[in-house]
């Protein structure tokens, strides 16, 4: 069994991830941690999410220094499932212990440390590590995940745009900017209380525009400059992408269909036939990305619709099946 920590498990992300890993065969839960003076600290976290009673009732552990200094010996493999200048302060000394380190936050997805004072609003404690870090978009990491200490778990927005958008880029189909409009159900903005995603404030709305970090993400992992508006939309879980798409004029049918025929073997990311299109509903809860395209051969503009749960493949799911291939454990989760 490998033993997997995780810090950050009250959170939405980390307790999503703590019931995947209780539940995996090959995966034992070696530790759910919170900061040090977390008022749900010494909590069960079945407490806190009544679904996992009798599967996580380990209480949340404070992440004290002795704990931090220990958790090498608990556990391979940790899980950051915290703020991005957390993870970022986190790592080095959990990577210093041995541990396997996977950051489901922003604080390790940029080679170039100087996204990070522009994006995230911090300047980077240990810019040395960018380069190291393997950005974990599963399906395309590919060998490089194998033998990676740190992985960077992409985020929801680029999972789900990138999803749709590489096998474009991967055939150089891509003849302009693409536009990605997204909704985010509101748990994209974690369990901490704000005023923006209280209950009676919550309409679908843009946010971020022409300023969110996820769009220089995507803009890296892709090669291809693109204009990335998210939206909050009032539900809870979930997130569609609907993406216009300049293509080249050598993009038929036929090239969408090899193309995205890279995913014919995966569990995860699936083609919906011709005419249907993904909704919110039928991949909330589930690992899985939906996509659908279609082409106007008049205008040479391709649509192209991707939707997963931000919970899921946007972030626990995904960090899963990266856990799973790191360790030689099967790739899907
Ligand atoms: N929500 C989503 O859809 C997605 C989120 N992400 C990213 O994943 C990360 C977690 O997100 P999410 O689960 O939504 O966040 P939440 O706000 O729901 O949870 C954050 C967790 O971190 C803990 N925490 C806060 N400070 C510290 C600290 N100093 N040391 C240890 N633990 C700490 C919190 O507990 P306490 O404060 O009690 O200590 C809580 O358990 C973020 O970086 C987010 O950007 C990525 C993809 C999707
Ligand atoms: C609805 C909502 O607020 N969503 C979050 C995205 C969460 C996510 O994917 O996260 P990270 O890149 O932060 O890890 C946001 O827009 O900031």
């Amino acid at each position: 069994m490998l033993k997997v920590a995780i810090v950050g498990a009250s959170g939405y992300t980390g307790a999503t991830l703590a019931k995947l890993i209780a539940n995996h065969p090959s995966l034992a839960l070696a530790g759910c941690y919170v900061s040090a003076g977390s008022a749900d600290a010494h909590t069960p976290l079945s407490q806190l999410y009544p679904e996992l009673l009798g599967l996580v009732d380990q209480p949340l552990q404070p992440l004290t220094h002795e704990a931090q200094a220990e958790l090498g010996q608990q556990a391979q493999a940790v899980c950051l499932a915290t703020d991005h200048q957390v993870s970022a302060e986190l790592a080095p000394a959990l990577l210093a212990q041995g541990l396997t380190v996977f950051d489901l936050s922003g604080g390790h997805r940029f080679a170039d440390p100087a996204i990070y004072p522009q994006h995230y609003g911090f300047s980077h404690p240990s810019p040395e590590l960018l380069s190291d870090a393997v950005y974990g978009l599963a399906e395309w990491a590919g060998t490089a995940l194998a033998d990676a200490a740190l992985i960077a778990v992409p985020g929801c927005y680029p999972t789900a745009a990138l999803t749709a958008l590489k096998p474009l880029a991967q055939h150089g189909l891509i003849a302009g900017v693409p536009v990605i409009n997204a909704v985010s159900g509101v748990s994209g903005a974690g369990r901490k209380a704000s005023l923006n995603s209280s209950f009676c404030q919550v309409s679908l709305t843009p946010y971020g525009v022409l300023g969110h970090r996820h769009q220089p993400e995507i803009e890296s992992q892709l090669g291809h400059a693109v204009v990335f508006t998210p939206h909050l939309g009032a539900f809870k879980r979930g997130i569609l992408a609907t993406i216009t798409v300049p293509v080249s004029a050598d993009c038929t049918e036929a090239a969408l269909s090899e193309a995205y025929g890279c995913y014919d073997d995966s569990a995860v990311v699936h083609c919906l036939p011709a005419g249907q299109w993904p909704k919110v509903d039928d991949v909330a809860g589930s690992d899985r990305c939906l996509l659908a395209w279609k082409l106007d051969s008049e205008r040479q503009v391709l649509v192209v619709a991707s939707a997963i749960d931000n919970l899921m493949k946007g972030a626990a799911s995904q960090a899963l099946q990266c856990i799973l291939i790191r360790f030689g454990l099967g790739g899907e989760a």
